[in-house]
């Protein structure tokens, strides 16, 4: 879920560094627009986790290249060593440092390349995380120009901080269905740990890091299918605008009916299952629904930086975190014919100097769908002939890595809404508009309620788009293929932003109250690639998604369109809205023809944000990198722990299944 949400104040605004508080005269601060974001930085005064800063304290600076070789033979003496190292603290590697140092015989170093999540205006307060994009706290990525998606590139935002995307995300909670993990095992069959990700048995690995508070405003949720001691905090205690419960009264109206928890494997199916396959009657509690986020009963969100790097961990003598500590490349044996890591090589940034640590167990790699496989890439890991063109010595050749690289796809339309229906009240940045803000700021501190604790993703639709109730055969003709993960897997989701926007928050739409609706490819069949672009590993990879090159693809997301439109002319949620002629704006779009629509769906994809299987969990000779532990083929002491180890993308949102699975090699790692 998107976006750059209109919050009148930015962290990039700051005179100060958060951290530096104590030492200012708060009150000069008060003044013009600066009033609410000091004021908010003083709310957060006294939460600034203390991190070591940069590399130099955690490893040893290479003066010259011998150095680094001398590691790689086994002569180094003077290296820092340790048994684990996680490079990356993002949504899955915060998870690992903190479980991995459980045992206090394990010594553990966190290498992360950005600065801390928690210390983020953006990130705690729930509805200004898009505040994150473009900053210095996003890597800034683009694809190259989409062929089936008018040629143009695509803003691929990637937060660099402690948490990663969980201290940046949309904190909806959505763990998939059962049958995603089921194919993971399927994948995976007849290898040697395969059946450990079928959901019946992973499902312990997804229930132990949440503690769900139950709220009373929602009693028939069965709180046996979620967790109830793990670190991460989920519940119903995100707002919910008015117009996000007319939207869920319109779809109710058009056929899909209102599931109370998405997360209950009962439920969380194709919502238009839902009544077939529950015996019970359903309560539909009236005009009431909200999605289960990572939002603690404070009205903050619940990352895994906050979750799982608490004070008490940091205190842990085994357990190094170093920020801002970009790693370039992992170091392997030069000695034995089997490849084994010894280490990685790391820095601050381009024109800083290099620094090595040892390695006695694992490294694993927990940067994300994006930097994992381009890590690998750097290493030596992949395939040969592209490490050759870029003279990149190869130390395995695992044609799979940065390939089969999927994201889901999201289009989005915009309707005019009447006057204050929506949350641009928090972008007013007129006199009467920052008092507003401020009093918000307070309630949100204070109280943990108001719209600042909207996750702008207010509410959610699962469907099928061959669902004949919803697309009848005669208005929809063309053939699908079957793409869910099983019979009750949606292969689409939509969903309300009482907020409007285009382009992440990027690009203009008209001004006033707008609401969004998107759709969401939630089962894509087009695959792309992540390659090398250079040797350099400050210079990004070349990311080609290939959005909507399969047809399939296309025809789901017409049918999002579609839906998307009728609930915009269905009551109540078409009460609200206000006809607008701006061409910005979608009020007439249901009138043009198939082919129209599939234009306007070319034109407008975007990412949302779940890059996901490019350094794939599948058999070898499949196109796969990972066995079913997680480990690179061919490298015995190697892992890779995040969204890039998916073999098949979930039907659903994807910081669940990344938190689970660092649960799960944790647990594998340390026995327990
Ligand atoms: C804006 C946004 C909204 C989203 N909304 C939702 C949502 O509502 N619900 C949901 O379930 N999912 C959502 N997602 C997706 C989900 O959060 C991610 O798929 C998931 O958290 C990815 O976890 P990860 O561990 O694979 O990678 P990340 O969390 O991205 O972690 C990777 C980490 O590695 C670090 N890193 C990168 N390169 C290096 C390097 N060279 N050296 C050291 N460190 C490095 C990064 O800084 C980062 O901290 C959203 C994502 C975004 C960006």
């Amino acid at each position: 879920m998107p976006l750059s949400i209109p919050i009148s104040f930015d962290m990039d605004d700051l005179p100060f560094n958060l951290s530096d508080l104590n030492n200012i005269n708060t009150a000069a601060l008060l003044t013009g627009s600066s009033i609410a974001v000091a004021l908010t930085a003083l709310l957060l005064l006294g939460r600034s986790p203390r991190y070591l800063k940069g590399p130099s304290e955690v490893g040893k600076r290479i003066i010259s290249p011998n150095e680094t070789e001398e590691l790689c033979n086994g002569s180094a003496n003077d290296v820092p060593e340790y048994d684990y190292i996680v490079v990356g603290g993002g949504t899955s590697g915060c998870v690992l440092a903190s479980r991995l140092s459980e045992n206090p015989q394990m010594k553990v170093l966190l290498l992360e390349a950005g600065g801390s999540g928690v210390e983020q205006i953006f990130s705690r307060i729930p509805a200004a995380f898009g505040r994150f994009m473009k900053s210095k706290h996003d890597f800034q990525l683009w694809t190259t120009p989409q062929t089936y998606a008018k040629g143009k590139s695509k803003f691929w935002p990637r937060p660099k901080l402690l948490g990663g995307c969980s201290s940046v995300n949309a904190m909806m909670f959505h763990i998939g269905v059962p049958s995603d993990y089921d194919e993971w095992a399927d994948v995976m069959r007849g290898h040697d740990g395969a059946d450990k990700w079928r959901f019946e048995n992973f499902k312990k690995y997804i229930r132990k890091f949440e503690t769900f508070t139950p709220h009373r405003k929602y009693p028939n949720v069965d709180a046996s299918h979620h967790g109830t001691r793990g670190p991460i905090q989920t519940g119903y205690f995100a707002f919910l605008s008015k117009l996000s419960e007319k939207f869920i009264n319109s779809c109710q109206h058009i056929g899909i009916p209102f599931s109370h928890d998405v997360n209950n494997p009962l439920t969380t199916i194709g919502i238009t299952k839902y009544v077939s396959d529950c015996p019970e009657p359903i309560c539909i509690p009236k005009n009431s629904f909200l999605l289960v986020t990572y939002i603690d009963a404070k009205g903050q969100r619940s990352s895994t930086e906050t979750a799982y790097l608490t004070p008490a961990v940091l205190s842990r003598s085994n357990l190094t975190v170093a920020t801002h500590a970009p790693v370039t490349r992992i170091l392997f044996n030069a000695k034995t014919r089997s490849a084994h890591a010894v280490g990685v090589e790391f820095t601050s940034d381009s024109n800083s100097p290099m620094y090595i640590a040892g390695v006695r167990k694992e490294v694993i790699l927990s940067a994300g769908a994006v930097h994992t496989p381009h890590i690998l890439l750097l290493s030596g890991v992949g395939p040969a002939d592209q490490l050759g063109k870029h003279g990149i010595a190869c130390v395995q050749d695992i044609p799979g890595v940065g390939n089969h690289l999927i994201d889901h796809v999201v289009t989005q339309t915009r309707f005019r809404t009447k006057r204050g229906e929506t949350l641009e009240r928090l972008s007013d940045t007129s006199l009467r508009g920052i008092l507003v803000n401020i009093a918000l700021l307070l309630r949100w501190k204070f109280l943990g309620s108001g719209p600042l604790v909207s996750n702008l993703g207010e509410a959610v639709g699962f469907i099928q788009a061959s669902d004949a109730t919803l697309f009848p055969p005669v208005l929809f003709s063309k053939r699908l293929e079957d793409s869910a993960s099983g019979p009750n897997g949606p292969d689409l989701e939509i969903y309300c932003t009482p907020v409007g926007y285009k382009s992440h928050g990027f690009e203009e739409i008209p001004k006033g109250d707008v609401v969004t609706i998107s759709a969401l490819l939630l089962r894509p069949f087009s695959k792309g690639t992540l390659t090398l672009k250079s040797g350099d590993p400050f210079e990004p990879p070349l990311i080609d998604p290939r959005y909507l090159e399969h047809p399939n693809d296309l025809e789901v997301l017409v049918r999002g369109m579609r839906l998307m439109l009728r609930i915009a002319k269905t009551e109540p949620f078409s009460d609200y809205l206000i006809h607008d002629s701006d061409p910005r704006l979608d009020h007439n779009l249901d009138e043009i023809d198939q082919t129209a629509m599939e234009e306007e769906v070319r034109e407008r994809v975007e990412t949302p944000y779940h890059p996901a299987c490019s350094a794939r969990m599948a058999p070898l000779e499949q196109g796969g990198v990972l066995d079913a532990k997680l480990r690179v083929y061919g490298i015995a002491n190697l892992r890779v722990v995040d969204a890039s180890a998916f073999p098949r993308i979930i039907s659903g949102h994807t910081a669940a299944p990344c938190i689970a699975m660092a649960e799960f090699a944790a647990a594998e790692l340390i026995g327990s």
